[in-house]
């Protein structure tokens, strides 16, 4: 243990602040005298801290730099001399008090959220940011899209902007302002702009398809009011000058591509106390009610939010201008007038279908209510099928056999369970179509350099984690692959230039966590996808397997107390599983019957909805006949096994990309807003800025710098510091290393 000299600045580890700073009075054999520096969190006093046993708290060396106004100099916290989870911390509250919300750790920014609008993206900022503007390699959100945008101006390369963050950290608001730059800042000069008229069509486009998407993907949570449900990629495309033919060296934007991820369309026929379903359900319902809306909204007027058994009730004050400007984003990306009371229609017929009851009648059931004004028939009249095949449809079963059909009949819980997966599958397709409908119009090109912008939903960990978290959770481990590649591959260059020994097992790597989820054939979600096909394959027996298979794994644990679930060590910590229902989830199910029914529409953009539409789960027979009996066939769809696809399709192409990164920080779990003004107090919750900066691999990258390089000086200032042990040049003349290596072993610092 290295000993602390009297007014020695340390770091203490402490539950309500993860580290205090404090100044060392004196030290004994046993007990370590220091006074804490000011904190307006925690009271202040001296304290005589146990230097030994189990309540002995980890000390760290403080170093004086980041003393007092000392954060704000630091941009780039790797310029910080000794870097570890305590001086980040402190410097991002410190910065952060300041409204100084961004900051670099080596390449990857890091953005805290205010919750509160900040004169940070002004036009001077998008100027000041821009080509030919004051070049500025300041942490701010536009510089990130300026470096993107100057790959693709310089080397005309194609780039990837990655986010990520808990929900509520600030994604989405971040993803906005990457693309309101790249649309804006690859805009030529101020002259061009005049004679052109402001934003292109395509600009308008892109711009205008955010609220659309927000409006049918986004929602109210407990953790954020306008929370994305789903996940996005979209690719901005640039066509080079020359092939503009005009005089201005950017590249303009002409094209663009929207790619969504797990809709979570559950929420369509529940939401948990709180929170609401997608925010367009509320918009038509407050517009149908409101005097100034001139759209027709059939199916929406004459009915208010109690009208509907699918939708928490819970109203928001500017729903009708919301209303509003999802017109003008449909308007903007092409939707024609038929489509957009096409889609209003749908939407009302999912909220009719949720009001759709039925009764049992021993192993049948029928529907309760059927008259002309009855919930039933007013969703056929909107989808435009027949009203008596609709409950047949809802209540029966044919299977085709080789003796022929069957017709069985449903109880009542599973004709209802039918009809939400209808309604699922109706918004989703909605949401869909949408989404293919703003490609269409935008346009997309091949061989174009892109700049891609990845908005998609953080680790995620709650009291009951199903399908949902699953993929989730996996879709960020395969991203902290990504990320810990990307930052193994910038350091190990540094070494190699520095000429510095490293060891490999320095750096994080969770390819073991991602063999256990997606290996072939033993991988938790590729058996997963295998017990769906399975005849009499179940969620328990699944998880059974995975146990047997797995329970040697050092990423996987289970309770036996706990029957049905399993726990995964991931990368960002670990996570309890609940099994219930996975197998009901991946396979989503829409009944034949009904697919056929909606097939049936006498509207085309219905029968669209359904186009696509010819999955069969499990093992099936075929109908072609081998003359030696029937071959059995196995449909494989399940959400898992697209999703993986999808996302082995987004990481190809990611990979292609040169990526930026930017780690959204959520400042405390309540969304409080920051103060400077009439507080001194901006709400900068430090337990849980600590868990998400570890999560985010925020700390790995850094583990990983410090694994070539503990300490980092410049060279200058290394010498200024007097050590005898400084060679005379740094090779790189970047930053003083091998000197740095005798003093990994000299100041033996940090952990004591
Ligand atoms: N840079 C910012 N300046 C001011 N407010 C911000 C900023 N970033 C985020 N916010 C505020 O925080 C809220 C939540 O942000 P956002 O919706 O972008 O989070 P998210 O990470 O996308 O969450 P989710 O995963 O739930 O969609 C926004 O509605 C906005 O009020």
């Amino acid at each position: 243990m290295a000993t602390l000299a009297h007014d020695e600045l340390i770091w203490v580890a402490c539950p309500a602040r993860v580290w205090r700073a404090a100044r060392v009075l004196s030290t004994g054999d046993d007990v370590l005298s220091v006074e804490y520096e000011a904190d307006d969190e925690v009271e202040e006093e001296g304290a005589e801290i146990p230097l030994h046993g189990k309540s002995a708290p980890k000390l760290l060396r403080r170093n004086a730099v980041l003393v007092g106004e000392g954060a704000m100099r630091y941009d780039n916290l790797t310029e910080v001399p000794e870097l570890h989870e305590a001086a980040v911390l402190h410097a991002l509250d410190a910065r952060f008090r300041r409204a100084q919300i961004y900051t670099f750790t080596g390449p990857v920014l890091l953005a805290v959220n205010p919750f509160r609008s900040l004169p940070l993206y002004g036009p001077e900022q998008l100027r000041s940011f821009g080509r030919g503007g004051a070049t500025s390699a300041a942490p701010h959100v536009y510089g990130i899209a300026a470096r993107a945008l100057e790959g693709i101006c310089a080397r005309y390369e194609s780039q990837t902007v990655l986010i990520s963050g808990e929900s509520g950290a600030g994604k989405t608001e971040t993803t906005k302002f990457v693309m309101q730059f790249l649309a804006l800042a690859s805009k030529p000069g101020e002259d061009r702009s005049k004679r052109h008229g402001g934003l292109s069509p395509v600009e308008r486009q892109v711009l205008g398809s955010n609220p659309l998407l927000e409006a049918f993907g986004n929602a109210q949570t407990l953790r954020n009011d306008n929370s994305s449900r789903f996940g996005k990629y979209i690719e901005l495309q640039f066509a080079k000058p020359a092939a503009l033919g005009d005089d201005v060296p950017n590249p303009r934007m002409t094209g663009a591509r929207i790619h969504t991820y797990l809709l979570e369309k559950v929420r369509v026929i529940r939401q948990q106390e709180g929170e609401r379903s997608f925010h367009i359900f509320y918009q038509a319902i407050a517009a149908a009610q409101s005097q100034d809306s001139e759209m027709e909204l059939e199916g929406f007027r004459g009915f208010g939010l109690d009208s509907f058994k699918y939708l928490n009730k819970q109203e928001s004050p500017n729903e009708v201008e919301d209303f509003e400007a999802t017109l003008a984003a449909m308007d903007a990306v092409g939707l024609s007038k038929t489509e957009v009371t096409q889609i209003f229609r749908t939407l009302a017929a999912i909220l009719h279908l949720g009001n759709v009851t039925f009764e049992s009648a021993g192993e049948s059931s029928h529907v309760v209510e059927k008259g002309p004004s009855s919930p039933l028939a007013l969703a056929a009249q909107l989808l435009g099928v027949d009203a008596q095949r609709l409950p047949t449809a809802l209540t029966r079963r044919v299977r085709q056999t080789p003796e022929g059909s069957i017709t069985s009949t449903l109880t009542a819980p599973k004709a209802a369970n039918g009809r939400d997966a209808l309604a699922r599958h109706l918004y989703h397709a909605v949401f869909n179509y949408i989404v293919q409908r703003s490609n269409t119009t935008i346009g997309f090109q091949p061989n174009l350099s892109f700049c891609g912008v990845l908005d998609i939903f953080g680790f995620e960990f709650f009291q009951w984690n199903s399908l949902e978290q699953l993929c989730i959770n996996y879709t960020n481990e395969l991203l902290q692959q990504y990320f810990n590649e990307f930052i193994f591959q910038n350091e190990t260059s540094l070494y190699e230039a520095e000429g510095i020994r490293w060891d490999a097992e320095d750096f994080p790597d969770n390819t073991t966590i991602l063999e256990l989820l997606h290996g072939k054939m033993e991988g938790v979600l590729p058996m997963l996808e295998e017990e769906c096909f399975h005849v009499g394959g179940s969620s328990e027996a699944w998880c059974n397997k995975l146990v047997r298979l797995h329970e040697r794994n050092k990423h996987f644990a289970y309770d036996k107390l706990k029957k049905g679930t399993f726990i995964i060590r991931h990368f960002a910590g670990p996570v309890t599983y609940h099994c219930t229902e996975f197998l009901e989830k991946n396979k989503d199910e829409l009944s034949p019957d009904l697919v056929q029914c909606l097939k049936g529409s006498e509207e085309p953009f219905v029968r669209g909805l359904f186009e696509h539409l010819d999955r069969v789960f499990g093992v099936g027979q075929s109908t072609s006949d081998t003359g030696r009996g029937r071959v059995l066939k196995a449909q494989r769809y399940s959400v898992s096994g697209e999703f993986r696809q999808q996302l082995k399709e987004l990481l190809q192409q990611i990979q292609s990309t040169q990526p930026h990164f930017i780690r959204c920080i959520k400042p405390n779990p309540k969304n409080q807003a920051f103060r400077d003004r009439e507080a001194t107090k901006p709400f900068f919750d430090r337990p849980s800025v600590a868990e998400q900066l570890s999560y985010q691999g925020v700390l790995a990258a850094i583990k990983v710098a410090r694994a070539g390089f503990p300490v980092r000086f410049w060279h200058s200032e290394f010498l200024r510091g007097g050590s005898q042990r400084a060679p005379e040049t740094g090779r790189s003349g970047r930053r003083c290393p091998e000197g740095l290596l005798a003093w990994k072993v000299a100041l033996s610092i940090s952990i004591i």
